[in-house]
């Protein structure tokens, strides 16, 4: 444990390190409450032992400027004169526990025991904290129950090679068109891991801006930012031992990237504000929809950022690219929100089963999701019709009887130039074995092709 003295008797600060340090802790002492609240901003201690009888100060009325600050700090009272009001005293005020001096070895042991114990539990509790939010985000989705086979050697190859490194702690990136399950699968390698026992802790890169994003990941201290009223610890710190989740890691700023290198590259990071290298200990899954490679060579995300977190890659097959599990997908989420809401469906009908499987779902799992649920509420008889599903654009039907290659607005239709250009750009991109040769196919340069992309939002 890393420990911290507080007393202005020295030789109680001398001959109580060294009892500690005997035992194998990390000892440091102050001899006065500014030293020690000095050191608590810079520092993290597991266990502070505090003199009752601190020169003028009363180490009673110190107790709670620690504890205003570090609510969750283990504080134990050291007292010349321990009697039942001291004793009451110190609790009441928040302290951990108290010893009598002179103590003798065993009743120091008694105390570290103790405090390893009440550590090991705080750290269950922050571990709860994270589980709980997990599963409240994804209660929140309502999710139907989660199926990772597949009927498409493709889609199976990519979940064989994720699940296979999933006890690996190696850094693995997840690669796919929104809504093809990405966060789930990261979610689905943590249970599947070594780590399935410790946090797995989210963080979406686009939702915050640059500083709040950063303290997000690495924490803050008081003052380092306006709106930074007090330290905090990141979420790096929460996913101690465990999983970090980075999604949309395609929006991570420029100016964070060094930051999150440093963390995967040397295991170490610092809070915003602070000059104070921490070691990290966590596994990272990260998630884009964007096309990584692209963005680097455009210059938008560090060439050596986008290898370290390339080390397992995998790329979720969109799910125009999987008929056969489109339907059994379709099937599954029926079934799921029917008995949700109680109400007896018998199937889709011919004509309904038709529509989605010549619908391209661009929304991919989200969006088959959001309309199997919609139609399961909507349907007036016993089987879900076409007109219980939500009508989709003309530009994202799926010609019967063709693969997705042959799909997109017709020439001569009631279509924009600009519709014609997507759809064209889309499927080119679907079938190009490289960037370089969709764009020359397509008679532009890579630049313009990448502009473009990003201008329609196709990953
Ligand atoms: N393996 C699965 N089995 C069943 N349903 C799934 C599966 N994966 C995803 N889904 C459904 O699709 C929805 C979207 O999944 P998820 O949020 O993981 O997609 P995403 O690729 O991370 O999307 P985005 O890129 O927009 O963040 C889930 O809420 C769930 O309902």
């Amino acid at each position: 444990m890393d420990i911290l003295i507080i007393d202005d008797e020295r030789s109680i600060r001398l001959t109580t390190s060294l009892a500690l340090e005997n035992e194998g802790h990390y000892v440091e002492s102050v001899d006065c409450s500014e030293a020690a609240l000095r050191r608590l901003r810079e520092e993290k201690f597991d266990l502070i032992f505090l003199d009752l009888r601190l020169g003028d100060e009363d180490g009673l009325e110190v107790l709670p400027r620690i504890l205003e600050k570090h609510p969750r700090q283990l504080v134990t009272i050291f007292t010349a004169h321990a009697s039942i009001e001291t004793a009451v005293k110190a609790t009441q005020a928040g302290a951990f526990d108290y010893l009598e001096k002179p103590f003798t070895p065993d009743q120091l042991r008694a105390i570290l025991v103790k405090a390893k114990k009440a550590l090991a539990t705080q750290g269950e509790v922050v571990r709860l904290q994270e589980t709980v939010q997990e599963l409240k985000s994804e209660a929140s989705q309502n999710t139907p129950p989660l199926d990772f086979a597949s009927e498409d050697t493709r889609t199976n190859q990519e979940f064989d090679t994720l699940f296979r490194a999933a006890a690996s702690p190696a850094s693995v990136l997840i690669l796919g068109e929104s809504g093809t399950g990405k966060s789930v699968i990261a979610r689905e390698v943590h249970h599947r891991s070594h780590l399935r026992e410790k946090p797995f802790v989210t963080v979406s890169c686009p939702s915050l801006s640059r500083e709040l994003l950063e303290s997000t990941l690495f924490g803050h201290i008081k003052g380092s930012f306006t709106g930074a009223v007090k330290d905090t610890w990141g979420k790096v710190h929460a996913a101690e031992g465990g999983t970090l989740f980075l999604d949309e890691i395609g929006e991570l700023p420029m100016e964070i990237q060094p930051k999150l290198l440093r963390l995967l590259q040397e295991r170490e990071y610092e809070r915003l504000g602070e000059n104070k290298v921490r070691p990290a200990n966590v596994r990272v899954i990260a998630a884009t929809n964007r096309d990584l490679a692209a963005q680097v060579a455009a210059g938008e995300f560090r060439e050596d950022l986008y290898y370290r977190l390339n080390v397992i890659s995998v790329r979720v097959p969109s799910l125009r690219e999987r008929p056969k599990d489109l339907v059994r997908f379709a099937e599954s989420y029926l079934i799921h929100f029917s008995n949700q809401i109680g109400r007896k469906l018998r199937g889709f009908s011919p004509e309904a089963m038709r529509v989605i499987s010549t619908h391209s779902w661009p929304g991919n799992l989200r969006e088959l999701r959001n309309a199997i649920e919609r139609a399961t509420i909507l349907a007036r008889g016993e089987w879900i019709e076409p007109i219980d599903l939500p009508r989709p654009e003309a530009s994202e039907t799926i010609a019967a009887g063709k693969s997705s290659q042959g799909t997109g607005p017709n020439v001569g239709g009631e279509f924009s130039l600009d519709q014609l250009e997507e759809a064209h750009m889309r499927r080119i991109l679907e079938w190009a074995p490289t960037l370089q040769e969709a764009a020359s196919i397509l008679g532009i340069d890579k630049a313009t092709l990448y502009r473009k992309r990003k201008r329609f939002g196709i990953s």
